[in-house]
């Protein structure tokens, strides 16, 4: 869709400035499904359902962008050809798999559209009738992610895994999802400053095309998960062409304003928060456990000072759900309509 690399620069401040200023991104994808009835006690994880149940996975689309959002992230978070592979998939299935997550978002898109215009939802602009503008956003979870054993929250791979075996274990991935109709690579809940350098070098080694943005998490409100700097991981962001955005996801919302403030010192770029709703993943049995009473009205009246803060692009992670979606685009828009 963004071809040359000015295109691509401008691509997510354009897009925020057409939008009104901020753009609004879906919520818990995995929670959605979950909610639909999905088991995801599997190593794919939320990728399970593009086996088992692709209709689900474009329900859950539709279910955030009737509920507001401008962003859908796609099933492919936890679809890696090495995770198909050991499900017993040939390389081409599972390249096909990671080009169908792509599809399938792009289906509920145009189902959406068509609604939109048959409904009279689209609103005018200039006297001309127009509809909300989707991006499809496709989803790279880390390495961390692929290993199922929730070491996105720790970020430690271990001295084995270097940054060379990060771009090997990406490059194919990013390859097919920059070619598959996606308009923007989701690199989300990034918990180290390798993964970050190793994402950062296969964008432009591999010339890809499309822009990217690079989200990390945190679990302090200072550093990412595994201790690295939150500077210098957004700094590696801000210094890779292709990044059109620099955020926070799968975040507990209380640590979420301090480091938006910290990824302002070092980047111009949009920043773009999606936390979860503050409780903790327990990997063994794919749960989330001790919740710290947060509810989604909390969550949206951080927002507002998120936005101050500096950021622009907002949406929700785990444990989150197309109700949050619709009170952050409800608060927003009436304060964007305020003097
Ligand atoms: C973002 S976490 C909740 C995803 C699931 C994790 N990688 C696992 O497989 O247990
Ligand atoms: N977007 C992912 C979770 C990221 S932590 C999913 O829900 O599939
Ligand atoms: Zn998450």
């Amino acid at each position: 869709m963004v071809s040359e690399s000015k295109g691509t620069s401008s691509f997510m401040t354009d897009f925020i400035q057409q939008r009104g200023g901020f753009a609004v991104i879906d919520g818990g994808f995995a929670t959605e499904l979950e909610r639909h009835g999905a088991d995801l006690n599997d190593p794919l994880w939320s990728a399970k359902c593009l086996i088992s149940s692709p209709h689900l996975v474009r329900r859950v689309h539709l279910d955030y962008l009737d509920a507001g959002a401008n962003i859908i992230a796609t099933a492919s978070y936890q679809a890696t050809i090495q995770g198909f592979e050991a499900k017993g998939f040939s390389t081409e299935e599972g390249e096909a798999l990671l080009r169908k997550s792509v599809e399938i978002a792009c289906e509920a898109r145009e189902i959406y559209y068509d609604r939109c215009t048959k409904d009279s939802w689209d609103y005018v602009e200039g006297g001309g009738s127009t509809r909300r503008p989707v991006l499809v956003a496709a989803s790279v979870g880390s390495y961390g992610a692929y290993l199922a054993d929730g070491s996105e929250y720790s970020g430690e791979y271990g001295d084995s895994v270097s940054l060379e075996t990060l771009k090997d274990f990406h490059r194919r991935r990013v390859q097919i999802l920059a070619k598959s109709g996606a308009d923007i690579i989701a690199f989300e809940t990034i918990p180290n400053k390798v993964e970050a350098k190793a994402y950062a070098e296969l964008l432009e080694e591999e010339g890809i095309d499309i822009p990217a943005w690079f989200s990390f998490n945190s679990k302090d409100g200072i550093n990412v998960v595994s201790g690295d700097s939150i500077l210098e991981c957004a700094s590696i962001a801000d210094s890779c062409k292709r990044v059109v955005a620099v955020g926070i996801n799968c975040t507990a919302p209380r640590f979420i304003h301090g480091l938006v403030l910290s990824i302002r010192k070092v980047t111009d770029k949009p920043v773009i928060v999606y936390p979860n709703s503050g409780e903790t993943y327990d990997a063994e049995i794919k749960q989330w456990v001790e919740s710290s009473g947060v509810r989604d009205e909390d969550f949206v009246s951080y927002v507002g000072k998120w936005r101050e803060a500096g950021a622009s692009l907002f949406g929700g992670c785990c444990r989150t759900t197309p109700n949050t979606i619709r009170e952050i685009s409800k608060v927003l828009s009436n304060k964007s309509s305020q003097p």
